[in-house]
């Protein structure tokens, strides 16, 4: 029996798929677990499924003895020790566009919310005020959206800026294809100094971090407005809260946090609580029902296809093989240390145990070595503990 371990109440489209290909061995979670209850949890677990708050780290990796592949529902893999995973042979995969439509409308909708000054507004509608008023209230047409990160979400949110009549303007750390009208900057300073809203959609990682701070902040426009539905560790929170108070920044819409809360009964602490014109959301930049269904199937189908065939296409961390028909009666999938002769050893170990080999592919990526063979004959036991026991083997499985 396969055992799949889903956290953080992944859709049931997923169960939907693992189920219609026979896996039936499954365990779910409301919610992300704490690390000790994580590492009892994954005990076992042959195929586990998470999203952004469950953080499978080298130690947790290293604990999870019988685990084959991790699934991400979501986009986000920064939660997941990638480097670990890949040097025990565990595939990581991920849905790379299910939800950014989702995020890219709410950018949006939060762009407009925020020019017109709505979330104060009707903050003060509920407490009684009727302040009728179009002082610092403003259209979005005409005005400049400036994307930082312009990948999946980033394009999409241009395209849909232009639709309100913005002009956009993008900055990536890799040359892209100008959507419409939008016209590329080649530092963020040029996007920051003529945007009067400005949206980060850029991954998490060191390379990301605080790249807006006091500094950049300072080089926003006055009375500019900043969203933030990428990583929480891209902002520096306190300079932004800073350049709020301050009165330099108009607004601001934050979906992410350095620190985010662990479930439903766990207050946000943020310098960010309270101000005017802030929106606040619990990390919902990509939660509809729309996207989670599709990630759930997309993910689940991604995993099924690993479990039954090897294949590893679209795994962010593995070398990447296709899928490919089985050619023989058998299929060993082989994850080897990358080193000169490896192939020759595993072929000579098969041949040692009367396998015909009939069909084969390899892949490498930095030190592992990933090869599905197809052989004729049956592969007991024996064969697959001496596969196992050799130094040139870091996991090795029998699929067919
Ligand atoms: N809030 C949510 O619920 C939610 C949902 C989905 C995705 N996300 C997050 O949104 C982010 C973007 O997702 P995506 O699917 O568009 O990713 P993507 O990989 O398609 O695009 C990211 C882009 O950022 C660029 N980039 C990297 N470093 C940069 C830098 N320093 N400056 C400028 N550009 C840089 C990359 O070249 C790439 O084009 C990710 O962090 C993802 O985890 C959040
Ligand atoms: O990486 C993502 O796709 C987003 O951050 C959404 O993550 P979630 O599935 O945990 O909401």
């Amino acid at each position: 029996m396969t055992r799949i371990v889903l956290f953080e109440n992944i859709h049931p489209s997923a169960r939907e798929v693992f189920e219609a290909a026979g896996f039936n061995d499954i365990v779910t979670y409301k919610s992300a677990l704490p690390p000790d209850e994580l590492a009892k949890a994954l005990q076992g677990a042959q195929a586990v499924g998470i999203r952004s708050r469950t953080n499978l780290d080298a130690s947790l990796l290293k604990q999870a003895d019988a685990l084959r592949v991790v699934g991400c529902f979501c986009i986000g893999t920064n939660q997941v020790d990638l480097e670990t995973a890949m040097t025990r042979g565990v595939p990581v995969f991920n849905a790379p566009f299910s939800n950014t439509r989702s995020v890219a409308e709410l950018v949006l909708g939060e762009t407009i919310m925020l020019l017109r000054r709505i979330p104060e507004k009707n903050d003060r509608v509920h407490h009684g005020h009727w302040d009728k008023t179009a002082e610092g209230a403003y259209e979005a047409r005409g005005k400049t959206m400036g994307v930082i990160g312009y990948g999946n979400i980033g394009s999409q949110v241009g395209t849909l800026a232009e639709a309100a009549g913005m002009r956009v303007v993008f900055h990536d750390v890799e040359a892209k294809l100008p959507l419409g009208n939008a016209h590329a900057c080649t530092t963020l300073k040029q996007l920051l100094e003529q945007s009067d809203v400005v949206t980060l959609h850029v991954p998490g990682g060191s390379s990301t971090r605080n790249i807006i701070n006091a500094e950049t902040l300072s080089w926003m426009r006055p009375g500019a407005i900043l969203i933030n539905a990428s990583r929480g560790t891209v902002v520096d929170i306190e300079a932004l809260r800073d350049a709020l108070a301050s009165g330099h920044l108009s607004g601001a819409a934050i979906d992410v946090f350095p620190t985010e809360p662990k479930g439903v009964d766990e207050a946000l602490q943020s310098p960010l609580i309270g101000m005017r014109n802030v929106i606040l959301t619990p990390h919902i930049g990509g939660s509809t029902q729309e996207s989670q269904e599709n990630i759930g199937r997309e993910v689940a189908e991604k995993l099924v296809r690993f479990l039954r065939s090897g294949t590893t296409k679209g795994a962010v961390n593995f070398p990447e093989i296709s899928y490919q028909e089985a050619a023989g009666s058998a299929r060993i999938l082989h994850v080897h240390r990358n080193e000169p002769g490896a192939m020759g050893t595993l072929s000579s170990l098969m041949a040692q145990h009367g396998l015909n080999i009939v069909g084969q592919q390899l892949q490498t990526l930095g030190n592992i070595g990933y090869v599905i063979s197809d052989v004729e004959g049956q592969v007991d036991d024996t064969v697959m503990s001496v596969l196992r026991a050799h130094p040139i083997t870091v996991r090795c499985e029998r699929v067919v």
